[in-house]
């Protein structure tokens, strides 16, 4: 089946002569949900406003569907949903009307029943009278999604969905994600935390400086993430890793004061207990374990610097 959207060597300069596009290149494919991941100014949100036609590449092309997002605008945008960053919302207005607006504005025909139907799926039925100044953060948030998927688009672009809210609402947005995957629609979402995009993600495409460096299955790509290290402070320095020890992935830090050990956290054994084990049977002391995560940061770092190995 051809890709539902696919991006060629798209460029995008700004007036200021910055280019936040370098030669992109993605195919998505219909159904699924891809997250675009990568740290604050690294063309995320340039890449989704070229992509539905709202800010015009400097080269290279887009096509939705088979439509290409300049030359048949219209078609193109018409299988596409917005889900902006900021809320912007009527304030004043229902649930239900705020939809169906959003509905007409793409020319379709009003139809009660399908935007019951969608406010059934984001769990908002029940707030469908409601105005919308009185609902959560959490169901405004439903509503903009409610609003995108109004004229029935086939991809749904996503922008930092969770975005400055707290862990709770977070997690709300992940199901409601997590829901819309049953009903067939392709997603596109962008965000720079790496737990989103393996909550929500069937894959992973990471940007950074305007170019798409990695494209991954997010099962691969968090086998290569998840990597977690435990520095073992020891009670007196050591010149050398012992012998026993060689076959861990050990290296003295510190001045020989503390072992450094890289572990994958999802590995059915981390080998943390028979290192332990062995460091005893070879006669060391440990006065203190600390272990931490890489951080994102990091991760980028290792990722870009592994894929250019
Ligand atoms: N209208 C503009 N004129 C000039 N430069 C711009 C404009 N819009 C964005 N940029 C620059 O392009 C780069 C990419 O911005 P973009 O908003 O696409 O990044 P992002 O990955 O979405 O970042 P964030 O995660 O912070 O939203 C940034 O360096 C930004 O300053």
């Amino acid at each position: 089946m051809a890709p539902i959207v696919k991006v060629n060597d798209l460029r995008k300069s700004y007036d200021s002569g910055f280019e936040a596009l370098k030669g992109v290149t993605l195919d998505i494919e219909e159904g699924e949900i891809i997250a675009l991941l990568g740290p604050n100014g690294a063309g995320k949100t340039t890449l989704i406003s070229t992509i539905c036609g709202i800010t015009r590449p400097t080269s290279g092309t887009v096509t939705v569907s088979g439509h290409d997002i300049i030359k048949d605008y219209r078609q193109a945008r018409s299988q596409i949903g917005l889900v902006p960053q900021e809320l912007s919302l009527e304030q004043f207005e229902t649930v239900m009307n705020a939809v169906r607006f959003s509905r007409g504005l793409f020319g379709k025909p009003n139809d009660d029943a399908l935007v019951e139907k969608l406010l059934r799926q984001l769990g908002l039925h029940d707030k469908k009278d409601s105005k919308i100044m009185a609902l959560s953060g959490g169901m405004k948030r439903r509503v903009l999604i409610a609003k995108a998927l109004a004229h029935e688009p086939r991809v749904l672009f996503l922008d930092e969905p969770t975005a400055g809210v707290d862990v709770e609402l977070r997690k709300d947005m992940w199901r409601v994600v997590d829901e819309l995957r049953k009903t067939g629609v392709t997603i596109i979402l962008t965000t720079h935390y790496i737990e989103e995009a393996e909550a929500m993600a069937d894959r992973i495409a990471v940007i950074e400086k305007g170019q798409i460096r990695l494209v991954q299955g997010k099962v691969e790509l968090m086998a290569h993430l998840g990597k977690k290290e435990a520095i073992i402070h020891l009670t007196a320095p050591l010149a050398e890793v012992p012998a026993s020890l060689a076959h861990y992935n050990v290296e003295l830090v510190n001045n020989g004061s503390a072992l450094r050990y890289v572990y994958d956290v999802r590995a059915e054994r981390t080998g943390i207990t028979s290192l332990l084990n062995d460091l005893q049977t070879a006669g060391l002391q440990m006065s203190d374990i600390e272990t931490r995560q890489s951080s994102l940061e990091e991760i980028f770092v290792g990722l870009i610097e592994g894929d250019a190995a």
